[in-house]
């Protein structure tokens, strides 16, 4: 593996956003951040709208819930609903990193509150008042892509991105373990991959993640105390024509060595299962869009795309599942 630069804020899309409802300052945070994403397909968000002391609150109840033993976190694997929880070591990939998944649109944490861990019954509230949060700030940034992109109506992917949409929208809070030896040789902390929806935030409490740059190298994204990595995924670069990127990202051992903890919070938004991805611009693209081993088509629902990844990992029983856990667990 060649060398990964240390993150560079040089060169890496930090935008402040602390006017991103003013109609006056819109239209110019909406051309940066597009920018952003049409070149690195990531940036940071700094003076966002949500509060700080929500984010540590979140994170601070995550450090709670992964430093209790397993016998209180393994019986309540990921569900199809994608709630639940997923150990160190235990997905398909043996990726060195633990998740908490709390899927599905408002509501459901406490209509499937049997699918979480005994922690989390006292703290529904606070994660899906965390998720709404979130939520409100994706909008904001799809409003400003539709800006930027001169589409007639700013709404175009906002009104596609309903909180209440039963698949698309899920937090996941990350757990990167600490050891005294390293687990597997070769082995990695998250492997490299591209989201598969549209937007996703990242809280990260330490630095440790890996970018595709621009130029085709792997540079560790910056780390800056309240601040938010916005990434993008498959379905959204589809859609826009390729104006905007799903960029691969991955967690390996070189960054973020055994010997290190992490912890992260990952925000993922999905347009409604109905919508339709036809790529706008319609120019006719010879070259096939691939993602993770699939071929995104013309024409394809963002609920049929979620279908086929899951049945392309875990085969055709498996036709209801959600889409976030397939990809990323
Ligand atoms: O741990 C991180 O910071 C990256 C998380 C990520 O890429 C994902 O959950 O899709
Ligand atoms: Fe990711």
């Amino acid at each position: 593996m060649g060398s990964i630069s240390e993150p560079s804020n040089a060169s890496f899309p930090i935008i402040d956003v602390s006017q991103i409802s003013s109609p006056e300052h819109q239209p110019q945070i909406a051309r940066q951040i597009t920018e952003a994403c049409s070149t690195w397909g990531f940036l940071l968000l700094k003076n966002h709208p949500i509060p700080t002391s929500s984010v540590n609150h979140v994170f601070d109840l995550g450090h709670q819930f992964f430093s209790l033993p397993s016998s209180k976190k393994d019986p309540y694997p990921i569900t199809p609903r994608s709630i639940g929880y997923i150990g160190p070591l235990a997905d398909a990939k043996k990726d060195d990193k633990a998740s908490m998944w709390f899927g599905g649109p408002p509501g459901s944490l406490d209509q499937y509150g049997l699918d979480l861990p005994p922690f989390w019954h006292d703290h529904v509230e606070e994660i899906q008042d965390f998720k709404h949060k979130c939520h409100s700030l994706v909008l904001h940034l799809l409003v400003c892509f539709a800006l930027a992109m001169e589409l007639p109506d700013k709404d175009f992917f906002a009104s596609k991105h309903l909180e209440d949409n039963s698949r698309g929208n899920a937090l996941r809070l990350l757990h990167y373990p600490s050891r005294d030896t390293s687990p597997r040789e070769g082995g990695t902390r998250m492997g490299t991959h591209t989201d598969s929806g549209s937007v996703t935030l990242l809280f990260q409490r330490s630095a440790g993640l890996e970018v595709k740059s621009p130029s085709g190298s792997w540079v560790q994204t910056p780390c800056l105390e309240d601040t938010i990595l916005v990434n993008l995924g498959d379905a959204l670069a589809f859609w826009s024509g390729r104006k905007l990127r799903a960029t691969p990202h991955r967690v390996t051992f070189e960054t973020l060595p055994s010997g290190k903890e992490r912890q992260s919070m990952a925000y993922f938004c999905a347009a409604n299962p109905e919508t339709v991805l036809e790529p706008l611009g319609g120019e006719e693209e010879s070259v096939a869009y691939e993602a993770n081993g699939m071929v995104i088509e013309r024409g394809i629902t963002v609920g049929e795309y979620g279908k086929r990844i899951m049945e392309s990992i875990y085969g055709s029983k498996m036709k209801e599942e959600n889409t976030k856990k397939a990809i990323e667990v």
